[in-house]
């Protein structure tokens, strides 16, 4: 495979959803909007004049450099940037069409011309579909060094990431596994960056996605978006669905957020994402509303007949990808309890950087997925492809924990499904005592052993997850948690007890327990 072939899947690995409704409403306002077509014909003037005085067009030379590449980058990130909507597709026409009109003039504007592309793609939703357009239409150097760029700004992204996250207020930073021969173990895990005495909460850490066991929603006992117990004496709210069904929320915050987060996009026959409401022109029919209805009633079937919360949980992660970048404007509040997303990094920066671990999931799975992002707006089913619906689903699977409340309750119905298909999470009370599942950004990379030096906690009765300390700890300790309920339970020997515990790590999470408590209960041979 080309390097440059390898690039472009990169990147359309990382914006696996891409905003298409934003791009609906470029293409639309092209096709519609004569003051549009006006404003690119006088940018086309403007562009036309600038060329002839560009300095920097002339300047550039046949050969270009990495070095040149960063120093124009580094230039471009010092120019002001559009903000407001208008502002973007504005500045987006007018880089188009200042780049063909450089790439039309030769080789020595090949690098103003990319520069230029390169602008228009820093504000286009989904970087995937427009260099997809970028490799039909503009020429092939220019293109080779619109990737040079995406990928330059892609290497200084990812070790950006790492210099942020985790927060510093976490108490932990994230580091590389030493290489062994045992290739089993996580690539990352978290360690101490300070002091920590037994007892002590570690860090703190609101969820980016939760999802409430099905049986509990069904009672609207619990809050579905942060698993608090509902309190009758204190009210409740709710949202209704397309099919009738009712979720409860404890505070308005609550049912805000998960409206606007997935709710409305996946449940509902309202309009998916700001940006389609905004154009009234692109209404549905009403054949159209039937079969989003349809769909989105065949999914519930299929979530609810199993209780299939990997699944739900996929689905609430590519809603959330998409209204967050559609309806929340920088530095909005939206009362999001969970405050996943904020500063520079989004849920899918997190969720991507997760190992992949494919599963199997049913066949007629992504055939229900891809319907249903086809019916809530046309487009949007090109963005999971069969193989990153597994790896995502994978990546949900070895990553989500178990929110229990005390020591967890007794009442949770059966699984349904063969217990080597069971959906576990990980929880030190076993997934069988939880009320709901959720995902953390930070604590994902929490590491196992059946003899563990922190525990998650949810003290404060919500899905926030409180990572507390079980003994005296140093900086530079690597933190573990237990991911299942490793305590040696009445009537079981030590050697029952280990046998149990391995084989539940060795269905849900796939690896051959190391830690030295397995190691020292060993039978002897
Ligand atoms: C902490 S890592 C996940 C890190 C990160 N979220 C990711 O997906 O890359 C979790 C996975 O590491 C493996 N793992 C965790 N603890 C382990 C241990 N003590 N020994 C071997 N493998 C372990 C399991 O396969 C588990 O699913």
């Amino acid at each position: 495979m080309s390097s440059r072939t390898n690039t472009v899947l990169t990147i359309a690995g990382l914006s696996l959803c891409g905003i298409v409704a934003y791009a609906v409403y470029f293409d639309y306002k092209r096709r519609t909007d004569v003051e549009f077509r006006k404003r690119i014909r006088k940018e086309n003037k403007r562009v036309n004049k600038s060329v002839a005085q560009s300095k920097e067009a002339l300047a550039a030379a046949n050969s270009i450099s990495e070095a040149d590449l960063h120093e124009a980058l580094k230039q471009m990130k010092s120019e002001p940037v559009p903000t407001t909507q208008a502002e973007r597709e504005n500045y987006f026409m007018s880089q188009v069409a200042m780049g063909e009109q450089l790439a039309a003039r030769g080789e020595p504007f090949h690098l103003p011309a990319a520069l230029s592309f390169y602008r228009a793609l820093s504000v286009y939703p989904s970087t995937a579909e427009l260099l997809d357009i970028y490799q039909k239409t503009v020429p092939e150097p220019v293109v080779k060094l619109i990737l040079a760029l995406v990928k330059l700004e892609l290497a200084a992204k990812i070790g950006a990431y790492y210099e942020v996250f985790p927060p510093k207020s976490t108490n932990v930073a994230l580091q590389s596994r030493p290489s062994t021969s045992d290739t089993s173990g996580p690539e990352k895990v978290l360690v101490l960056t300070k002091d920590i005495a037994a007892g002590e909460v570690i860090y703190k850490e609101h969820p980016m996605l939760t999802c409430l066991d099905y049986d509990l929603q069904l009672a609207g006992t619990y809050c579905s978006h942060c698993l608090r117990e509902i309190q009758p004496s204190l009210g409740s709210l709710t949202l209704l669905s397309s099919s009738g069904d009712k979720s409860t929320f404890c505070s308005k915050p609550c049912q805000v957020a998960s409206k606007s987060q997935w709710f409305t996009l996946l449940f509902t026959l309202d309009p998916p994402l700001p940006a389609v409401a905004a154009l009234s022109q692109l209404a549905p029919t009403p054949a159209a509303l039937e079969v989003r209805r349809t769909t989105q009633l065949q999914m519930l079937a299929y979530l609810n007949k199993d209780n299939r919360v990997g699944t739900l949980l996929m689905a609430k992660f590519i809603a959330r990808q998409l209204t967050a970048a559609n309806g929340k404007a920088p530095g909005q509040d939206v009362g999001d309890f969970t405050q996943a997303d904020g500063g520079e990094y989004q849920i899918e920066d997190h969720v991507e950087r997760w190992s992949s671990h494919s599963v199997e999931p049913p066949a007629e799975e992504y055939p229900l997925v891809v319907a249903l992002l086809r019916a809530t707006l046309p487009g949007l089913e090109a963005f999971i492809s069969p193989e990153s619906h597994k790896s995502l689903l994978g990546k949900i699977a070895f990553n989500a924990f178990g929110v229990c409340f005390g020591g967890g309750r007794d009442d949770r119905p059966e699984a349904t499904l063969r217990p080597e298909d069971a959906e576990l999470t990980r929880t030190p009370y076993g997934t069988s005592r939880q009320v709901g599942t959720a995902l953390y950004s930070v604590s994902a990379y929490l590491s196992h052993s059946c003899a563990p030096n922190a525990r998650p906690s949810f003290a404060s009765g919500t899905s926030e997850l409180q990572v507390i300390a079980t003994k005296d700890l140093k900086k530079g300790d690597e933190l573990s948690i237990a991911y299942v309920d490793v305590s040696q339970r009445a009537g079981e020997s030590t050697t029952e007890c280990r046998q149990r515990r391995r084989k539940e790590l060795a269905r849900g999470w796939k690896f051959a327990c190391p830690c030295s408590r397995c190691v020292q209960e060993a039978p002897e041979k």
